[in-house]
């Protein structure tokens, strides 16, 4: 059931404004914005879940919203002031999502754009969400598909996708000979994931199996227990970190792909925020090994910094672009992994706003910058030693491409057959497509983020 709103469901709806203006405006980040709003709102627990989901559902479906809000009014939605277009987002959502009372919608939205200081718009408000709540949602999609025969565009509509998303995920799964799963994967890219935390090594205790605790794959995952997970005293001392299965898996089959030797040396060439370099650095202590971690963002490599102090706070955060770290490092390392910037396809079951941020032109430059950045990791590895490539995106411009390109340019570097790695780490088998050697995983398979994962050997 959707959360609903109590008498307070007022300042749910001003909490959800707010974020959702500001990444229509100021570029936020939604679930970065988010927790700190409900903590100073101080929502009870009912209007934090209304808020939430009022929030990440608005951004989710906005690119649809925003074609029903065209349809409805006759006016093209940057013709909207921003704050009221906002508004009508929200009241779109309540009204086609939540099935929130037409009149509480209605009279709540004409309500909070006065709040905004746009009460002039309060009579277009009005009129524009009485017109939405004619039909449901059902019923918005075939009117907006009506007339269109090509299947992309009419996932896109269903799914409240970008086409081009549609169809770098059509193509990707395609790959793995899963095609027919592209509406499991666009649904479940609109369903709120679920939280897990990762239990580091030698800091925290390991999940417990009679607390029912344990997550399907990962041997450190846990379940977060409902509501706010910075309340969880190991999260709060960084021994627990709120951390997807699938960065788990991805930083474990880097290290675990073979027993670490005491001495052994780490990169994370592309660390910020921190939450792989936390768990690679836990790993590398219990073996008597040392990580290094790097970012180019200074403010970022701050938080890597925090994140790593609770596992030891003398580690060594190097601040610069990773594709120069063979000038300083040459054949330096024994593991490396590049988590590489990327178009975040992958996760946008928790970054809401993230599929109508990205465009098609993002892919290009980025596949460029993945291969230079997978290119400077080879080149910093001791022969001998491992790299791990890994995407948050399975978009194959980014993922298989980059791995070919690089092989293909090079004799030094071998690919390893990584679904064998984490066949050895996971606790239970992972579905994988039986295709290449790399792992791409998936939100609506592995109930993760869709995290592609090669690891790549420099020959000896
Ligand atoms: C996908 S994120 C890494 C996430 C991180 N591994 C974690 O688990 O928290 C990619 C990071 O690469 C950084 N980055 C972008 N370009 C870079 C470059 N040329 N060299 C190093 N880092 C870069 C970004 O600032 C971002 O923090």
């Amino acid at each position: 059931m959707s959360p609903r709103p109590t008498a307070s469901g007022r300042s749910a709806r001003r909490v959800a404004f707010d974020v959702v203006h500001a990444v229509s405006t100021d570029d936020a980040y939604a679930n970065l914005l988010l927790p700190g709003r409900l903590r100073e709102a101080r929502l009870s627990a009912a209007d934090a879940g209304f808020a939430t989901e009022l929030t990440y559902g608005t951004l989710r479906r906005r690119g649809f919203y925003d074609a029903v809000i065209e349809r409805a009014t006759g006016r093209a939605v940057d013709r909207v002031d921003p704050p009221v277009l906002d508004v009508l987002r929200l009241g779109a959502h309540q009204l086609l999502t939540l099935g929130t009372p037409p009149h509480a919608a209605v009279d709540e939205s004409v309500r909070l754009v006065r709040q905004v200081g746009s009460a002039r718009a309060a009579g277009f408000v009005n009129a524009a969400l009485r017109r939405v709540s004619e039909r449901d949602r059902e019923s918005w999609r075939d009117e907006l598909s009506r007339g269109i025969s090509d299947p992309d565009a009419l996932l896109a509509i269903r799914h409240a996708h970008p086409e081009w998303v549609v169809r770098a995920l059509r193509a990707a799964l395609a790959a793995e000979g899963r095609e027919d799963e592209l509406d499991a994967l666009l649904a479940a890219d609109n369903a709120p994931p679920r939280v897990t935390l990762v239990a580091l090594p030698g800091l925290a205790d390991a999940p417990d199996d009679d607390r029912d605790e344990r997550t399907a794959f990962s041997p450190l995952g846990i379940r977060a227990a409902a509501g706010d997970p910075a309340a969880d005293a190991g999260v709060a001392a960084g021994t627990r970190r709120v951390q997807d299965e699938g960065s788990q898996l991805a930083a474990l089959a880097l290290s675990r792909v073979r027993p670490a030797r005491a001495g052994e040396r780490w990169l994370d060439l592309c660390a910020g925020p921190g939450g792989k370099a936390a768990l690679l650095a836990a790993e590398a202590r219990t073996a008597g090994a040392t990580l290094t971690a790097n970012e180019t963002v200074p403010a970022r490599a701050e938080l890597v910094r925090r994140a790593l102090a609770p596992v030891d706070p003398s580690l060594t955060v190097r601040v610069g672009d990773g594709r120069s770290i063979a000038h300083d490092a040459a054949e330096s390392f024994d593991r490396v992994l590049v988590d590489a910037p990327c178009t975040g396809l992958g996760a946008l079951r928790r970054r809401p706003e993230a599929r109508w941020r990205k465009t098609v032109d993002d892919v290009a430059p980025l596949a460029t910058l993945q291969t230079e950045l997978l290119t400077a990791a080879l080149d910093a590895t001791a022969p001998g030693g491992v790299v791990a490539y890994v995407t948050c995106s399975p978009h194959l411009a980014e993922t298989r491409d980059v791995v070919d390109a690089v092989l293909g340019a090079r004799d030094d570097a071998v690919a390893i057959d990584t679904r064998a790695v984490l066949a050895g780490v996971t606790r239970t088998p992972l579905d994988l497509g039986d295709r290449g050697t790399a792992v791409q995983l998936w939100p609506h398979r592995h109930a993760s983020d869709a995290m592609f994962i090669q690891l790549i050997e420099r020959r000896r």
